[in-house]
This record gives C-alpha cells, sequence and structure tokens, in this order.
C-alpha cells in the first residue's frame, strides 16, 4: 500500500467549484444488496469513461415546497432526474414519493421524520432549502447515513428587514390604519403611536439572523439588549443581558429568534408576558412554538401587551390559498384577530426573490457537490469531510465513501480491504456517534469493484456505502 495521506481537518477545507464532474454511484442503504443499488442506465457523461457504468441521470430529485428556480436548473444541468411540486405533500403522499428518490429538497413545511424516511430507501442526502432544520429527524438520518445540509443565513437579511417593518408598523398601528382605510374608514390618530428612536429593542437569540438585525435597529436609534445563552459578541453598542427577565423588564419591543427546540418552547408565555414593560410589543418570526399564542392573546386583551406581529404558528399550512389556515388546530385564531394591532402574516421572513434564489444555488450547490464528490462541508449532521476533485478522467480510480459507527479498529478494516489498490489520498472524520471515511484508490479493474462493494458491505461498523467512478 503506498500513498496513503490522512489529511488533517485544516487542510480538507478546499472546496472543488466544479459542479461538472459527474461520477457515477453506487449507493446503498444497509439493507440493500450491491446489485439492488446499481442504477441500471449506461453513461452518457463526457466525465465518464466508457467501462464506468453509472449515470447521474441515474439520480432522481424530489423538489417540494416551491423550492427556487435556481436549483432546479443547478440539478437539471447535472443530467439528475428533478420532481418539482409547489407545495408540500400529504404525508401517504410523501411516503410514495420518498421510497426511491436519492435526494429530496424541503423547505420548513415538510416533515422528515422517522416514519416517513423509513421508506426512503435510496435516500443519500437531504436538502433543507431554508435556515432550519427542527423539520427533519437529525438523529435517525444520522442513524441512517443520510447527510442533511441547509442554507445557514442566505434569508437572514430578508428576517431581519421584516422584522424592522414590523417594529414601526406596531409602533405606528399601521396594520389597523390599512385595514380601516381599505375597507372606508378614515380614523387619524396619533393616540399611543410613537417613533421608534430611543425605545429599547430586546432580542432573544443574537445569531445570523438577531445580529443582523441589532445593527439596523441601532441605525434607526433603537438601543439594543439581547439574549442568549452562549456569550456573542456585540455589534455596535448593542448589549448582552445575562437574563431573559432582564431583557423583558428593560425592552419596549421583544422579538425572538431562537431555534425551535424543547428549550425554546414556550419561551415567552404568562409570566414573561407579566415580566414585560407595559405597553411593549411582541414579535415572532422564528418558529411557532417559541411562544404561548393563548397566553399571548389574554396578555394582549388585558393591554398588557400594546401588539404583536407573528409570521410563524405551531400549525402552519403546507400550501397557500383560502381556508387552508387551520382554525380548528389553532384555537386562538377567532380572538386573536378581533384584537388591535395585531400583524399576521404567512411565514414570509424568508421570502424574497434575493433570499430565495440564493438558498436555491446555495443548497443545490452543497447537494450536488455530496451526491457527485461525497464532499460533506457544510452539513448539519455529518462530519465535513472533503479531498479534493476526483480525476475521473484518470482510469481505474475510485471514490470510496464508507459512513460507518464511531467505534475503534474500522480504519484497519478498511484499509485492509482496500490494500491491494493505491490509496492515492484518504480523509476520515467522525461527529458523534458516526464517522465519514473518504478514500480515493486507483488500480482498481471494473471486476474488483464488486468485490470492493462486497467486502465493505460486510464489515459491522458499516452505515451507508458509496463507490464513485
Ligand atoms: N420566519 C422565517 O421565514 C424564518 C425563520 N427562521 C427561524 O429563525 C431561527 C433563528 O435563525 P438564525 O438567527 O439564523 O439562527 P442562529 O442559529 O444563527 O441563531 C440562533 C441563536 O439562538 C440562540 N439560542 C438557542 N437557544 C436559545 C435559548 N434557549 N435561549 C436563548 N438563546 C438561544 C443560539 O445560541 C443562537 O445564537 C431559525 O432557527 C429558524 O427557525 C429562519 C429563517 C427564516
Ligand atoms: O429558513 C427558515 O428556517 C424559514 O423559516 C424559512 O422557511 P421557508 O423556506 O419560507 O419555508
Amino acid at each position: 500500500m503506498s500513498g496513503v495521506n490522512i489529511n488533517n481537518l485544516q487542510n480538507t477545507f478546499q472546496r472543488a467549484m466544479n459542479l461538472s464532474g459527474s461520477p457515477g454511484a453506487v449507493s446503498t442503504s444497509p439493507t440493500q444488496s450491491f446489485m439492488d443499488a446499481l442504477p441500471r442506465r449506461m453513461s452518457t457523461s463526457k466525465h465518464i469513461k466508457t467501462l464506468k457504468p453509472f449515470s447521474t441521470g441515474d439520480m432522481k430529485i424530489l423538489l417540494l415546497e416551491n423550492v427556487n428556480e435556481t436549483a432546479i436548473s443547478i440539478f437539471k444541468e447535472q443530467g439528475y432526474q428533478v420532481e418539482f411540486y409547489k407545495a408540500a405533500l400529504p404525508e401517504e403522499e410523501l411516503i410514495e414519493k420518498i421510497k426511491d428518490v436519492h435526494a429530496i429538497g424541503i423547505r420548513s413545511k415538510t416533515k422528515l421524520s422517522a416514519k416517513i424516511l423509513e421508506h426512503a430507501n435510496n435516500l443519500v442526502v437531504i436538502g433543507c432549502f431554508c435556515i432550519g432544520t427542527n423539520q427533519v429527524d437529525l438523529t435517525y438520518a444520522t442513524q441512517h447515513g443520510i447527510a442533511v445540509f441547509n442554507s445557514p443565513f442566505s434569508n437572514s437579511r430578508s428576517v431581519a428587514e421584516l422584522v424592522i417593518a414590523e417594529i414601526i408598523s406596531l409602533a405606528r398601528q399601521l396594520g389597523d390604519r390599512s385595514i380601516e382605510l381599505h375597507t372606508g374608514t378614515w380614523n387619524k390618530v396619533s393616540h399611543k403611536c410613537w417613533e421608534v428612536r430611543g425605545k429599547t429593542l430586546g432580542i432573544i437569540g443574537y445569531g445570523h439572523i438577531g445580529s443582523q438585525l441589532s445593527v439596523l435597529a441601532e441605525a434607526m436609534g433603537l438601543h439594543v439588549l439581547y439574549y442568549d445563552t452562549v456569550t456573542i459578541m456585540a455589534l455596535g453598542t448593542a448589549k448582552q443581558v445575562p437574563t431573559l427577565d432582564e431583557l423583558l423588564n428593560k425592552s419596549d419591543f421583544v422579538t425572538c429568534h431562537v431555534p425551535a427546540t424543547p428549550e425554546t418552547k414556550n419561551m415567552l408565555s404568562a409570566p414573561q408576558f407579566a415580566a414585560m414593560k407595559d405597553g411593549a410589543y411582541v414579535i415572532n418570526a422564528s418558529r411557532g412554538t417559541v411562544i404561548d399564542i393563548p397566553a399571548l392573546v389574554a396578555a394582549c386583551k388585558c393591554g398588557k401587551i400594546a401588539g404583536a406581529a407573528l409570521d410563524v404558528y405551531p400549525n402552519e399550512p403546507g400550501k397557500n390559498g383560502e381556508g387552508v389556515f387551520n382554525n380548528e388546530l389553532n384555537s386562538w385564531t377567532s380572538e386573536f384577530v378581533s384584537l388591535p394591532n395585531i400583524i399576521l402574516t404567512p411565514h414570509i421572513g424568508g421570502s424574497t426573490e434575493e433570499a430565495q434564489s440564493s438558498i436555491g444555488v446555495e443548497v443545490a450547490t452543497s447537494l450536488t457537490k455530496y451526491i457527485n464528490e461525497g464532499n460533506s462541508v457544510g452539513s448539519v449532521n455529518f462530519p465535513e469531510v472533503s479531498l479534493r476533485s476526483l480525476d475521473y478522467d484518470q482510469e481505474n480510480t475510485v471514490r470510496v465513501l464508507y459512513i460507518h459507527h464511531n467505534v475503534p479498529g474500522v480504519l484497519k478494516t478498511v484499509n485492509n480491504i482496500l490494500s491491494n489498490h493505491n490509496i492515492e489520498k484518504q480523509f476520515s472524520d467522525s461527529n458523534g456517534d458516526i464517522a465519514y471515511l473518504m478514500a480515493d484508490i486507483s488500480s482498481v479493474d471494473q471486476s474488483d469493484i464488486k468485490d470492493i462493494y462486497t467486502q465493505l458491505n460486510q464489515t459491522e461498523s458499516k452505515i451507508s456505502i458509496r463507490l464513485l467512478y
């Protein structure tokens, strides 16, 4: 065995930008046989030698929730088979559709629970064309060797700008004035309408969105306080406060920018509303679970809270249209909409042309690089592993992608299997219970490939294997 090079972390972050390299792919879930996993058609790509029988044309991608056209064109350029839907699919239909796809692209509505994912026989990768990944059972995906990617900040600016609009709209009761005039009532008032200059904005969660909002808010003359579970450098003259209560006591506007987690569920409920200043405003463009909406309704009804803007809800519909917002599931709706100064938007925080097109490019690029090269840099659940692009023009070279349980002795076992060939380069990294090994081997005959696969498939620690060539 020669040329073994287990790279360290630093020198693996080079990301080959050439997306046109189109390797064939063999993939299996742990229950599939090698032959089951073989795509059937001969390759037509100029990047694949005729002895290489697989084609990117065999890759099937299911795109839901109106994923941006930039993504569709990247996938089509690769020759993948793309099935596209504007809305989320009902559970039964999703279970049917997910059975034979290799990749799926979703946004915030599609729940990829274990119940759904257990039907995904060929799934290699999930693309969340959004920031949040709470809709995916990440534990199940990881344990089954399915990589998950998202777009960590392509829509942050759009959300921050929406919140700025809401701060002013609430302070000036814009929603109510507009509705009144739409229905023929002229109501010119200044009572309890305020400038935002000099007021205090309390940001819960000072991540990508919260910190971007902080900068915009300060530019309008707001003072910014923020609360976060980790210590984060303040931008501008914003100040981190040590407790949520302190933020609530001191803020005129309170806005939530935390992920949906067990800890953030009902983070703002009756005691937190009680702790706020009289006449404060509440904004939530994070996730519907973060605010206890019935408690918010009660706080608005008694005048403690002077107005609220919600973009997200515990039960959101999977498609657009009249009557799809299920009032039975959202029992608070009728009471809430009759209150003054309540702005309700249909989860549009990240819905701008700019955000959607850049998310489309970013996530589609990540998926393509993972499918074609095994590059997992940026994955939310996988160790980040990459090697420089495989030279598909070089005869008899195979890239081995081996996802396995993170237990001792795996490298030795795998390298024993690969040792009859020349290991050109190799990289391995782990993340909790799983690890990912990538190796380029040369001097591999077509007849060796099945043998390598069979041997790797018999290793105890294997979760899933792909051979690219
Ligand atoms: N309305 C919309 O269309 C959109 C909504 N979102 C939601 O906004 C959320 C935040 O997005 P980013 O700012 O990009 O996330 P991020 O991960 O950059 O920041 C989240 C911040 O919340 C903090 N945090 C987590 N748990 C906390 C807790 N219990 N208490 C206090 N702080 C806590 C984290 O330390 C982190 O600093 C996303 O998870 C997503 O659910 C994101 C994009 C669009
Ligand atoms: O990016 C996020 O997490 C969002 O909430 C945006 O979701 P969407 O893509 O609009 O379904």
